[in-house]
C-alpha cells in the first residue's frame, strides 16, 4: 500500500514529534512516500536543497499523491500546502483521514471539517496519546471495505 502523509512544513514545524509518531505507525501498513515530512532536521524553510526547488517539490508530490492508496494528514498546525494537497486528493477521489487535536485550542478550518462526506473524507479529533489506536482503527476498517 502506498501512503501519503501530509504535515505542515513552511506552515510551522511545532508538531514534528507527532508527525514522527504517525509515520512510524504508518510504516507498519505500507510505504510512506512523504516520509521526509516527519524528519526533525527538516526546517520550516522546506527542502531548499532540492534541485529545481519548488516546482520539483510540487510536481513530485502530485505524482506521489496520484500513486497513493490513502492520504493521512495531521491538520492541527495550519498549512497552505496541506490544504492544497487535501483539495487535490479529494478531486482524485482518494481515501483521506485528517487528524486534529482540539486540546490545542485551535479551530479546524471549515474547508476541511466541512468536507467530511461520511466515507472517503474523514476527520478524526484525537489526543496525542491516542494516535496509534486511531490509526489502527482506521486501517483495520479499510481492510474490511
Ligand atoms: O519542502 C517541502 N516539501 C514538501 O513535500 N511539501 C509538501 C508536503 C507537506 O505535506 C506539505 C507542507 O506544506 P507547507 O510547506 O505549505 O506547510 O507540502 C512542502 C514543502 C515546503 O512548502
Amino acid at each position: 500500500m502506498h501512503i501519503y502523509f501530509c504535515g505542515s512544513i513552511r506552515g510551522g514545524r511545532q508538531d514534528v514529534v507527532i508527525y514522527q509518531k504517525i509515520v512510524q505507525k504508518l510504516q507498519k501498513y505500507g510505504q510512506v512516500l512523504t516520509e521526509h515530512v516527519s524528519h526533525c532536521d527538516l526546517t520550516e524553510k522546506g527542502e531548499d536543497a532540492v534541485q529545481d526547488g519548488d516546482t520539483f517539490i510540487h510536481d513530485r508530490d502530485m505524482e506521489w499523491l496520484m500513486m497513493s492508496d490513502v492520504i493521512i494528514a495531521e491538520v492541527t498546525q495550519p498549512s497552505l500546502g496541506v490544504g492544497y494537497e487535501l483539495g487535490r486528493a479529494l478531486d482524485m477521489h482518494k481515501k483521506i483521514l485528517c487528524l486534529f487535536r482540539p486540546s490545542t485550542g485551535k479551530s479546524l478550518s471549515a474547508m476541511i471539517r466541512g468536507a467530511v462526506d461520511g466515507s472517503l473524507f474523514q476527520v478524526r479529533d484525537y489526543q496525542e496519546e491516542e494516535v496509534e489506536g486511531v490509526l489502527e482503527e482506521y486501517f483495520n476498517g479499510l481492510v474490511k471495505v
